[in-house]
C-alpha cells in the first residue's frame, strides 16, 4: 500500500480500495434524479453536439455554422465579441480593438439576420452566450423568428442570461445587481407566456471553474446562484412549475475523471432538494438539465495535439454523467480561435464517443460503482457546506458583493498553481515529458478590419431606417424602464425598428446606472 494520500482536486480524500456503498434505489428519470433526467437517456436522444462558434461578422460567423451543420452538429452555440457583451456598438470608441474578437459583432437585427442566413430557427435550436445584453439578443432572435414565419410557441434554444456569475467571476456586467435581476425575472416572465420552450438562464458553473475554482466550488456557487434566481423569480410572484422548467445549467469538465461524473450525478440531486424545497411539485421543474464545455483551461499550449486526448476524457466524462448538450473544445484553443481542422476534430470526438464507444447503449452505466457512489455522496456533502454558508450570509448576492465567493475561487486558484508548480500536480508536456519543439502550425487571427466593415455598416442602416419610429421606440423604453412593466415587448419593438444594441443598453445605462 502506497502512503500517498490522494485527493481529488477539491480536496476529498481518495481511498485505495472501496468496499461497499448505499444500495442503490434511484431510478433514472425520477426524483431526484441522480441517475439522469430521462428514463431511456441516450438510447432515447443523443446529447445535443453544440459547439460554441463565432467570430468577425455576421457574414463569417454564418459560414461557420454551415460547416458545422455540415459535419454533423446539431445544434448551434453563438459566441458574441466584447463590445456586443457588453451593450456597445461596433462604432463606439469603446469597441476599438475588440470588434469581431472573441466571437461575432452583432449591432443590429441586419446582422442577426445574417447570422442565421440559410438556416430555419424553427428546426435547430440556438444557444446565445449573452449575459447584461441578453433580453437584446434574444429579442432579436425573436425578430427573426417572426419574419421566418416561425410559431414563437415551437422554437427552443437557450440565452446564458446570468448576471451573477458575471459579477463573481466572468465580468460582462453592465448594470447594478437589482435591475440585473429584474432584466432576467422579466425573460422568465415573458418567455413562460410567449417562447415556452426557449431555455431562459444557463446559469453557468464553467466560468467560476475557469476562473480557478475546485469542481465542489463550481458545483456549489452555481447552484447558490440559482436558488438565488428561484427566490427572485418567486419574489416578483412566478409560479416555480412553470418558470424552473426551463431554467438550465452549465458545467465545465476538467480532467479528474470521476470527480467530475460525481459531479453531475451530485448537481442533480441538489438541484431536485432545492427546487422542492421551494415548492416545485412538477418534476420538469425539478430537473437540472445541463450543458457541459470541456475544460478551457486544462488545455496547454506545449505539446497541444495532447490536448485531443485531454478534451476526449472530459467528453466521456460529461457523458457518463448525463449531460444534455456538449462542447468540446478544439485543441489549439490555448493559442487562439479553434482552426477549422481543430473544431472538426473537437465534433469528430463527441461523434466517436456517441456512435463507437457503446456507452450510450445503457443508462447510468457507472452506478452501483462503489466508488463513483461514495465520491457523489462526498462532492454533495462538501458542496452543501458551501450552501449553508451561502445561506448563512443571505445568499449569492451579498456573498459575491462581499467578495466571499471571488476570494474562495482565488485561493483555489492560487493552490493550483503552487501545486503545479512544484510538480506536485502532473502537466503533461508542460511540468513533466516536456519537449523543446513545439509542433503547432496555423492559428487563427481575426484582424482591425472587422471594426471598419462594422460601422460601413451601421452608417447605412442609420441612413436607411425609420429613424423616428426609433427614437419612439426607445422613448417607450426609457418609460417602461422606469415603471415596473415587462420590458422585453419593448424591446422586441425596438430591434424590429432596427434600433441598434448600443442604442438599447445605452437607454437601460441612464436609467438603472452603471455598476
Ligand atoms: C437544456 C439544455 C442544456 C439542452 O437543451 P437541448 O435542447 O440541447 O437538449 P434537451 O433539452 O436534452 O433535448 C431536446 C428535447 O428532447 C427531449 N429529449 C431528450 N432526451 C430525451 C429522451 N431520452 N426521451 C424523450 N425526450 C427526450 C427533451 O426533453 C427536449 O424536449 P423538451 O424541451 O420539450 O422537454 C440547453 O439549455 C442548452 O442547449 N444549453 C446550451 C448552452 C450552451 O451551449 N452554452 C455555451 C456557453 S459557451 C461559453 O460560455 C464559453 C466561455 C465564455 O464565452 O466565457
Amino acid at each position: 500500500m502506497s502512503d500517498k494520500k490522494r485527493t481529488t482536486t477539491s480536496g476529498i480524500e481518495i481511498k485505495e480500495l472501496y468496499t461497499s456503498a448505499k444500495p442503490m434505489e434511484e431510478k433514472p428519470g425520477e426524483f431526484p434524479f441522480t441517475r439522469g433526467i430521462q428514463k431511456d437517456m441516450y438510447r432515447g436522444r443523443l446529447w445535443t453536439m453544440r459547439q460554441y462558434a463565432g467570430f468577425s461578422t455576421a457574414e463569417e460567423s454564418n459560414k461557420r455554422y454551415h460547416y458545422l451543420l455540415a459535419q454533423g452538429t446539431t445544434g448551434l452555440s453563438v459566441a458574441f465579441d466584447l463590445p456586443t457583451q457588453i451593450g456597445y456598438d461596433s462604432d463606439h470608441e469603446m469597441s476599438d480593438g475588440e470588434v469581431g474578437k472573441v466571437g461575432v459583432a452583432i449591432d443590429s437585427l441586419k446582422d442577426i439576420e445574417i447570422l442565421f442566413d440559410g438556416i430555419e430557427l424553427k428546426n435547430i435550436t440556438t444557444s446565445m452566450t449573452i449575459n447584461a445584453t441578453a433580453s437584446i439578443l434574444l429579442a432579436m432572435y425573436i425578430a427573426l423568428a417572426k419574419k421566418q414565419g416561425a410559431d414563437l410557441k415551437q422554437i427552443s434554444g437557450t440565452i446564458q442570461n446570468d448576471i451573477l456569475k458575471e459579477y463573481a467571476a466572468r465580468g460582462t456586467y453592465i448594470y447594478p445587481p437589482k435591475p440585473s435581476m429584474r432584466l432576467i425575472t422579466d425573460i422568465f416572465e415573458y418567455c413562460s407566456k410567449e417562447v415556452p420552450n426557449w431555455n431562459t438562464i444557463s446559469i453557468s458553473g464553467y466560468h467560476i471553474r475557469e476562473a480557478g475554482s475546485t469542481a465542489v466550488q463550481e458545483l456549489a456557487f452555481t447552484l447558490a446562484n440559482g436558488k438565488t434566481y428561484l427566490k427572485a423569480a418567486l419574489n416578483k410572484g412566478l409560479d416555480i412549475n412553470i418558470f424552473a422548467k426551463r431554467l438550465s445549467f452549465f458545467f465545465n469538465c476538467h480532467n479528474n475523471f470521476f470527480e467530475e461524473i460525481a459531479k453531475f450525478r451530485a448537481a442533480r440531486r441538489m438541484w431536485a432538494k432545492i427546487t422542492k424545497d421551494l415548492g416545485a411539485t412538477d418534476e420538469k421543474a425539478q430537473m437540472l438539465r445541463f450543458h457541459t464545455q470541456t475544460g478551457g483551461s486544462t488545455l496547454t499550449a506545449q505539446q497541444p495535439l495532447n490536448n485531443v486526448i485531454r478534451v476526449s476524457n472530459q467528453a466521456m466524462a460529461a457523458v457518463l454523467g448525463g449531460t444534455q448538450s456538449l462542447h468540446t473544445n478544439g485543441y489549439d484553443e490555448a493559442l487562439s480561435l479553434p482552426t477549422e481542422s481543430a473544431a472538426k476534430i473537437a465534433l469528430r470526438t463527441q461523434q466517436v464517443i456517441a456512435f463507437e464507444s457503446g456507452v450510450t447503449d445503457t443508462v447510468d452505466p457507472l452506478a452501483g460503482s462503489f466508488f463513483v457512489e461514495n465520491l457523489t455522496d462526498e462532492v454533495e456533502k462538501a458542496a452543501w457546506v458551501y450552501i449553508d454558508k451561502i445561506d448563512a450570509m443571505g445568499g449569492s448576492v451579498n456573498a459575491i458583493e462581499s467578495d466571499y465567493m471571488q476570494n474562495e475561487i482565488a485561493n483555489a486558484a492560487y493552490q493550483y498553481q503552487t501545486e503545479v508548480e512544484s510538480g506536485e500536480r502532473v502537466l503533461v508536456g508542460v511540468n513533466k515529458f516536456t519537449q523543446t519543439e513545439e509542433g503547432i502550425t496555423e492559428v487563427f487571427n481575426i484582424d482591425d478590419s472587422i471594426r471598419i466593415l462594422q460601422t460601413e455598416k451601421l452608417k447605412d442602416l442609420r441612413a436607411t431606417r425609420n429613424n423616428k419610429a426609433v427614437e419612439n421606440a426607445l422613448n417607450l423604453l426609457e418609460e417602461g424602464a422606469k415603471a415596473d412593466i415587462n420590458l422585453m415587448p419593448l424591446i422586441i419593438d425596438a430591434v424590429e425598428h432596427y434600433a441598434t444594441l448600443g442604442e438599447i443598453a445605452d437607454v437601460l445605462r441612464n436609467t438603472f446606472g452603471e455598476y
